[in-house]
């Protein structure tokens, strides 16, 4: 059985604000990108990585992915990330449904080997895998500008990438939701959760160091873990 890491490079970076798009900003003297696609070219298990890069800067993203053995491809993105998950699943069209597929996020650099290795271990067994992180703030949901529902806290956790599925099942989940066009989705678990409602998504633990660079201030942490504690330390 196979297994592609997808490394989601296609936004802008809107609210990082820089010049270009946050995953070609260097951190410890490289590229957000190459760290994120070295996590998974390292990997024993990973057979081939997958690119999907923002219009107008796919030949830079391929010379970032050409030293990695398993980087064979860099293909266009969509608007959103769902269209990019998209572009990435028409892509892996000629792979076998039992092929292992994982979705991250380019923007999460510092994932580590055990947490790649817990989204693959669960999917001996699961057809949908997310990594979750609990939350140390409390979390509400707001409607017209007051307090609606406080879920407690400890039935709460942050979602991160790696999502890891047996590619027959997100493709499932990905005819149904294109053909909605109520669609609105911010990760590819919530699109099986809802379009595969019996499919069970299987939540195992992440890390607090595999932050998503969002916001200007998380280059600074950014630049502190990949300088002070750079990921092959981990
Ligand atoms: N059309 C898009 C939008 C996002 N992503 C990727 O999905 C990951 C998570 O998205 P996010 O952090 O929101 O990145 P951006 O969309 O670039 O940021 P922003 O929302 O601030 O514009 C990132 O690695 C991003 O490159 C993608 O592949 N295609
Ligand atoms: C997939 C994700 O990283 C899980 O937390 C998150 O939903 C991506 O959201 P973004 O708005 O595209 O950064």
């Amino acid at each position: 059985m196979r297994t592609v890491a997808v490394v989601l490079a296609g936004g802008v970076g809107q609210r990082m604000g820089a010049a270009t798009p946050k995953q070609l900003i260097e951190v410890g003297g490289r590229p957000i990108l190459a760290l994120s696609i070295e996590a998974f070219d390292r990997h024993p298990d990973v057979d081939e990585v997958l690119v999907v890069m923002a219009a107008g800067h796919l030949p830079t993203a391929a010379a970032i992915a050409e030293p990695f053995g398993k980087a064979s491809r860099v293909i266009e993105g969509g608007d959103t990330r769902t269209a990019s998950t998209a572009a990435a699943l028409r892509a892996l069209a000629d792979h076998p449904g039992d092929t292992r597929v994982l979705f991250h996020d380019a923007a999460r650099p510092f994932v580590d080997r055990a947490t790649i290795d817990r989204v693959l271990a669960a999917l001996e067994t699961e057809a949908a895998v997310a990594v979750g992180v609990p939350s140390s703030d409390t979390i509400v949901e707001v409607a017209g500008g007051v307090v609606a529902a406080m879920p407690p806290r400890e039935t709460l956790l942050r979602f991160q990438t790696p999502q890891g599925f047996r590619l027959d099942t997100v493709r499932k989940a990905y005819e149904l939701a294109l053909a909605d066009p109520g669609l609105r989705a911010t990760d590819d678990c919530g699109i099986v959760h809802r379009y595969l409602p019996d499919v069970p998504v299987r939540v195992v633990a992440g890390s607090e160091r595999n932050l998503k660079v969002t916001h200007p201030l998380d280059i600074v942490i950014a630049e502190h873990l990949a300088t002070e504690n750079p990921p092959e330390a981990q």
